[in-house]
């Protein structure tokens, strides 16, 4: 394997080619110093990681803008992410809107202006037919997951180009530090199939081709080209399809071929059944009494609702009688099927055929004559939510269901100090990105963050575990209860949604526990021999894989046999047999 040129840098050790990089860490011990040949880089004194982390938190702090400190981060996870990782997992909450959303937000629309380094692969259109010869480029020989975009839809911030490679940077860290896969295990990829971003094509700093976006045949040939590539490089590999502006085509052909899934629509999807579970329940009202209005009809909202439709038939209703909960509204306005306009394939289901001939063109008239019970957002419409839409949802509902779940917060429906002011403190909440909490009639008001950073590290850990030959629907519903079961007393009664996310690892453990298990119901499981572990086992076993930065001694670049994936070469605790 070729090692990524590093840049001449007479103070660095020389890296061995598909092996860890020796760092030069102030916390490893002397002897590891000299047994690295990194004796004599770093100062004297041993540090213990509290200490490191004392001194990166102060740098951080130092640093007054978010970009900033999404560069500082940045940077620490490159020249040492045994700390880098550390720190994550030591101050999730602070530093999880950095390296994710919001900031990741910013820097993508800055990534032609801040970048550094080559921090994942880049493929592109002009790569086909020899797109393998790029893809074993890349110097880690034991990728098990990679998040591959096409920058055609980052967050709410549209059609971004290879800029975009801030979004499949930042869903693999979390990959590693909700998860615990190994970073060297992680491959993010973005594909250069052109942009019809303007400001991009003239911009002298874009780093993509100056081509228009290829037409929706020749994307999926190339990803055709693209999935075989992949499985040959690392057989079984998991790939997460995220932010591209029309992802329906590439999930309905290779969700039955490869270990891949949709973050956007099926990760969504569950993220926000899990979250509704608990919603539901604390409204009182029966399910088939909601009704539910869906600002945006595209690939995340289609896909929530789909994920509901799913619960309300286990609750009991027909699938017609739950697909009649909702209510969808585009740029169009409430989408009806005598509306004159030819509805997109994935807008059907959700159709109405009982207006009546009637047409609502806005928002407002959409409330006003469905009365709903839920509000969700997922429009990338900063603001839709406004003053008197939350105030009659308040009108209409003890508790409304208001979830602005579009991203980054500059693109939320509504931010959670204008639901908890304008409904009177009344709404249930969850947002995409996170807002800080809110004091109401002297009590702090404390927001859910309804975002699929819940769910798809459990979902591509047990898929990585149980080595899925596909990830089925099963498993991803499986994923959203699991992810309604998580939430602990303390955080219901904190009139939380979705558990604390510094217990983020302990909710992935129980989401990919989860999620192996439905693989083996339903035989896509190729692991077998996991398959007699009792739940509490299966939950070690699962901990035993988990990448732990605390524990890297430093020596994994002197001894190979270290150098591990996450599933293979590990004996399971109580097992006979080896993997
Ligand atoms: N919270 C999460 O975990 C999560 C997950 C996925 C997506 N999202 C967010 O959801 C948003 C949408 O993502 P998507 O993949 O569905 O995008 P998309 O482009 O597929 O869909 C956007 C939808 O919004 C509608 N829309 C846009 N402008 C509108 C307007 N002015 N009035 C009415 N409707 C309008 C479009 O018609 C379309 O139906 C993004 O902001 C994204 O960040 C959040
Ligand atoms: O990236 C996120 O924060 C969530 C989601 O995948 C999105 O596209 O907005
Ligand atoms: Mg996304």
């Amino acid at each position: 394997m070729a090692p990524i040129p590093e840049p001449f840098n007479p103070g660095l050790p020389q890296n061995t080619p598909g092996l860890p990089p020796k760092v030069p860490d102030t916390s490893y011990p002397i002897e590891v110093r000299k047994k690295l040949g990194i004796y004599g880089l770093t100062p004297p004194n041993v540090e213990s990681h509290a200490l490191q982390s004392q001194r990166c938190m102060k740098q951080l702090a130092s640093k007054t803008t978010p970009i900033e400190k999404y560069i500082y981060l940045s940077n620490l996870r490159n020249t040492n992410t045994h700390l880098f990782y550390r720190l994550v997992l030591e101050n999730f909450t602070t530093i999880a809107p950095l390296i994710y959303t919001p900031v990741v937000g910013e820097a993508c629309l800055k990534w032609s202006e801040i970048y550094q380094r080559p921090e994942g692969l880049y493929v592109s259109y002009k790569d086909r037919g020899s797109i393998i010869d790029v893809l074993r480029n890349w110097p880690q020989p034991n990728v098990e997951i990679t998040v591959v975009t096409d920058g055609s839809r980052i967050l709410g911030l549209g059609d971004l180009g290879v800029n975009g490679m801030g979004i499949p940077v930042g869903k693999l860290a979390l990959y590693t530090g909700c998860a615990g896969i190994r970073p060297e295990a992680t491959l993010p990829l973005t594909l250069d199939l052109g942009t019809n971003n303007e400001l991009l094509l003239k911009d002298p700093l874009y780093m993509g081709a100056k081509m228009r976006k290829v037409s929706e045949k020749e994307e999926i040939e190339f990803l055709d080209e693209l999935m075989v590539a992949l499985n040959t490089v690392w057989p079984g590999i998991v790939v997460q399809f995220e932010d591209f502006k029309n992802p329906f085509p590439a999930l309905e052909k290779y969700q039955h071929q490869y270990t891949c899934f949709n973050d956007d629509i099926q990760g969504t999807g569950a993220v926000i059944l899990g979250g509704i579970i608990n919603a539901l329940k604390s409204t009182g009202r029966p399910i088939r009494d909601h009704r539910a209005v869906f600002m945006g009809a595209g690939s995340a909202g289609v896909g929530v609702a789909k994920q509901i439709v799913e619960y309300f038939i286990k609750e009991g209703l027909t699938e017609d009688e739950a697909r009649r909960c909702f209510w969808f509204v585009d740029t169009k306005g409430l989408i009806t099927n005598d509306r004159g306009d030819k509805l997109a394939q994935h807008k059907i289901y959700f159709s109405r055929d009982d207006n009546k001939g009637q047409q609502f063109k806005s928002l407002p008239e959409v409330v006003e004559y469905v009365k709903p019970t839920i509000l969700m957002g997922l429009s990338t419409m900063r603001g839709i939510f406004d003053k008197s839409i939350l105030q009659k949802m308040a009108k209409l509902n003890e508790r409304p269901i208001i979830f602005p779940l579009s991203n980054p917060s500059s693109n939320a429906e509504c931010t959670f100090e204008e639901a908890m002011k304008h409904t009177d403190g009344k709404a249930i909440f969850a947002s995409g990105s996170p807002f800080p909490p809110y004091l109401h009639n002297d009590q702090v008001m404390q927001p859910s963050q309804g975002n699929n950073m819940y769910v798809f590290p459990g979902i591509g850990l047990g898929a990585i575990l149980c080595k899925a030959i596909h990830i089925t629907q099963e498993m991803i519903y499986t994923s959203a209860v699991a992810l309604s079961t998580a939430i602990n007393t303390n955080e219901i009664n904190a009139g939380r949604l979705y558990p604390e996310l510094d217990r983020i690892r302990e909710v992935s453990v129980i989401v990919a526990r989860e999620v192996i298990r439905e693989a083996q119901r339903q035989g896509v499981d190729r692991e077998k021999s996991i398959r007699n572990l009792s739940d509490s086992q299966l939950d070690v076993f699962i901990r035993s894989r988990m990448y732990d930065p605390t524990k890297e001694s430093g020596l994994e670049e002197i001894d190979t046999p270290k150098f591990r994936s996450s599933s293979s070469k590990l004996r399971v605790p109580g097992s006979p047999s080896k993997l």
